[in-house]
């Protein structure tokens, strides 16, 4: 089977936002960005086997963004769709370089093992690093908790800043062995963080078939038994209430998760909520206020807000 890669020089301004828009709004099969940096680290010469990389050292721009679809998808509309999200990011005074479009085919068996040579372990925090499956790492302190990951197809490894700025939220938030759900699991991450942070047990749920086999196999590569996955939309079908809901979604969807957060709070329960771009910030405070909850704690990483939630009369 091949993979069709869709490729685009461009700017790292447009990085994220090029990102989410391939996982979440064209549903792509994963996505890689590369930088100068990231090749050096990578040690691959323009004779890789894998990949012709040979035009690495005459990129025009600074980075290569990357997304993987299946070979069978429409790749004109696809290129069109990317036309015309940068254009649209571009009119927001964002920076997109040249932004020229490629296409190529990969064997989909290689593909793994190329973007796995630009995913290496992240000392997140004194709890937490996480680790690719294949790669050793030895904690700095003892007690740090090591999540192995393998992401497969799905969004969530780690390095990613509204990933991030979730689990800041969870390690400030999680400080009782409390229930937790994790709404729009991608890898499993969060979920994972959760247990490992001391969580009594957590529902993870995904709208996507991809994340919920990614993170069924991540939770078992971690030995966890505390974590129940549910493949729904938001919390739609989801019985009980929890202490902490945690959810890592572009705004507009986290927009439709508010009005449904009151149902599954426990009394005194937290929220976290990442993926918000800052533009939409104030949009997301507005609904939360309209459904009764307020802002605690307002985090931010580069253009991406996080955000933690209670109730007014908390
Ligand atoms: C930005 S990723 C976050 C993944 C992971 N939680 C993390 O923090 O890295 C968003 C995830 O939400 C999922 N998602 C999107 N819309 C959803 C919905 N309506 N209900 C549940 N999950 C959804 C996507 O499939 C994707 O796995």
């Amino acid at each position: 089977m091949k993979l069709l890669i869709i490729k685009i020089e461009t700017s790292h301004e447009v990085e994220d936002a090029l990102n989410i828009f391939s996982n979440e709004v064209l549903h792509c099969l994963g996505t890689e960005t590369r930088k100068r940096s990231d090749f050096e680290h990578a040690g691959w010469k323009s004779d890789s086997t894998m990949i012709k990389l040979d035009e690495i050292n005459d990129l025009p721009e600074d980075l290569q963004f990357l997304a993987y679809f299946d070979s069978d998808q429409d790749k004109e509309k696809l290129i069109e769709e990317y036309k015309q999200k940068l254009s649209e990011l571009k009119s927001y005074g964002l920076k997109i370089g040249k932004a020229e479009i490629s296409t190529s085919y990969i064997k989909d068996e290689d593909w793994n093992t190329v973007w796995q040579k630009f995913y290496h372990p992240i000392d997140f925090s004194r709890h937490l690093a996480i680790v690719p499956e294949w790669e050793e790492y030895q904690p700095a302190f003892k007690d740090q908790r090591l999540i192995k990951l393998d992401p497969g197809l799905a969004f969530g490894t780690g390095s990613h800043e509204t990933t991030q700025l979730a689990l800041i939220g969870l390690e400030q938030t999680l400080i009782r062995p409390q229930k937790v759900c994790d709404v729009g699991t991608g890898s499993g991450i969060l979920a994972i963080a959760s247990s490992f942070l001391g969580a009594s047990s957590v529902l993870a749920t995904d709208i996507s078939d991809e994340a919920i086999t990614a993170a069924r196999e991540n939770i078992s590569l971690n030995d966890l038994t505390n974590i129940k996955l549910k493949k729904t939309s938001l919390l739609d079908n989801v019985q009980g209430k929890y202490d902490i809901i945690v959810a890592n979604i572009l705004a507009e969807i986290l927009l439709d998760l508010i009005p449904q957060l009151n149902n599954h709070l426990n009394e005194g329960g937290q929220v976290i909520f990442s993926g918000i771009d800052c533009s939409q910030a104030a949009k997301i405070k507005k609904a939360l206020s309209e459904n009764g909850f307020q802002v605690v704690l307002s985090m931010q990483s580069g253009r991406w807000i996080g955000l933690i939630i209670e109730r007014k009369d908390n």
